[in-house]
């Protein structure tokens, strides 16, 4: 089990994570979900003692990373796929990981085959392609046969046979009685390997439920509905009936509607004592993404304009090697897009009040330090499962990060 406390990260003025508590459970899939900068890969570097929190703490099996016997035994974790010496084949860089960590040789062999590099095991890693030093990572972070794994977007640069491959293998290591902790931003594919999330943002803990609570809290389902064409007083016939009894009819960009506030069996009913014909009546079930965009759309920091081509402005002609010159274009210079398209950070959904810049406790970043290599652990044991009060909701505490742009200001 992963558990942390109140764990919090500052970098001189910039607050990574803040009071950030959770646990991590064997025997489930846990995806680890937050928009960019939120702290996710701050969270797991601290997990596996790569960085120090500036307060709170984070364990592995009730112990800190650095204090673990064997360590390496006992966590595995992908979280820089390019972490890896170019020089080296494969399976010299696994072999020295095994080394370092006393892992037998022989399971060099095993975890290449596993993750399908066979081929490749004597080639330099410089030459690999972004999904092959993926699959090297994930060999890297299986040597050791660890309990608990942690991977950072797994899934990056993996074709569909690879990323299939990588849901099938999170959800056997969990099967086995692992903790499995992984990053992705991919919500169709976390729906699909997850069964439980941890939501952060700017930091902070937004969720920590099972998935279908987290869609069923974070979505309002609804109903389709379709009339015939050639009898245009239905919609409104229909729209008044279901008004009365507290339902709301909306036009759809394909000619349907949504229905909200009512179930189906009542929408049905009220169509036909309407006398309103339904070709179609059929539940819409959210899906995880839009979940998740609806409960992290405030504490998203960097988003594209709507329309980035609109914002974007001509470039002059006649730049140097254009091979003419230049017609008394001046750039149009300002900065970066801002506007209407660019909405300020924290503008929509989540609560403003929590990312009011707070003066916090700050300690200058700690660096880097280096996971301990270590021998045998003892065998695996069956993990206490079960964990007690988790949180469905954590409110922005006051005090909490700030968004980069803010902190930037
Ligand atoms: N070594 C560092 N020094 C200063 N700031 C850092 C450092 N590492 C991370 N940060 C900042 O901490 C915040 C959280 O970063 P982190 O990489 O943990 O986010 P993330 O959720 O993993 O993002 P992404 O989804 O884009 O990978 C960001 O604002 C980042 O700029």
């Amino acid at each position: 089990m992963i558990e942390a406390v109140g764990l919090t990260k500052s970098y001189g003025d910039k607050t990574a994570v803040y009071q950030l508590s959770f646990q991590v459970r064997p025997g489930v899939v846990t995806g680890f979900l937050g928009p960019n900068g939120s702290g996710k890969s701050t969270t797991m570097r601290m997990t596996v003692g790569l960085d120090e929190p500036t307060a709170g703490t984070v364990t592995v099996n009730g112990l800190p990373y650095r204090r673990l016997p064997n360590a390496a035994r006992q966590v595995g974790a992908l979280l820089d796929a390019k972490a890896v010496h170019g020089g080296r084949s494969a399976r010299e860089h696994l072999l020295c990981l095994a080394q370092l960590s006393g892992v037998p040789s022989s399971r060099v062999d095993e975890v290449i085959d596993v993750v399908g590099l066979g081929e490749v095991a004597h080639k330099r890693s410089k030459g690999f392609s972004l999904g092959m030093g993926q699959r090297l990572g994930i060999a890297g972070a299986l040597l050791g046969d660890p309990p608990v794994l942690l991977f950072d977007e797994p899934v990056n640069g993996l074709d569909p046979e690879g990323i299939l491959w990588i849901r099938n293998l999170m959800k056997q290591l969990a099967s086995e009685g692992r903790t499995v902790l992984v990053s992705s931003h991919l919500m169709s594919e976390m729906a699909l390997t997850a069964d439980h999330l941890i939501v952060i943002g700017r930091g902070q803990l937004l969720a920590d439920m099972s998935v279908k609570d987290f869609i069923a809290h974070n979505s309002q389902g609804y109903a389709r509905v379709r009339v015939p064409e050639d009898r245009p007083d239905d919609p409104e016939k229909l729209r008044t009936a279901l008004a009365r009894a507290g339902g709301q009819l909306l036009p759809e960009e394909d000619g349907g509607f949504r229905v909200t506030g009512l179930a189906l069996p009542q929408i049905s009913d009220l169509a036909h004592e309407a006398d309103v014909r339904l070709w179609e009546l059929s539940p819409h079930h959210a899906s995880l993404e839009e979940a998740y965009m609806q409960m992290t759309q405030g504490a998203v920091d960097y988003r594209a304009t709507v329309d980035t081509r609109s914002s974007l402005q001509p470039l002059p002609q006649g730049m140097p090697g254009q091979g003419h010159a230049p017609q008394g274009h001046a750039p149009q210079g300002h900065g970066y897009p801002a506007g209407p398209g660019h909405p300020a950070p924290g503008a929509q959904g989540y609560p403003q009040q929590g990312y009011a810049p707070q003066p916090m406790p700050q300690q200058p970043g700690t660096g880097y330090g280096t996971p301990a290599p270590g021998g045998h652990p003892p065998q695996q044991q069956p993990w206490p499962g079960g964990a007690p009060g988790t949180q469905p909701y954590a409110a922005p505490t006051p005090g909490a990060p700030t968004s980069d742009s803010e902190a930037a200001r």
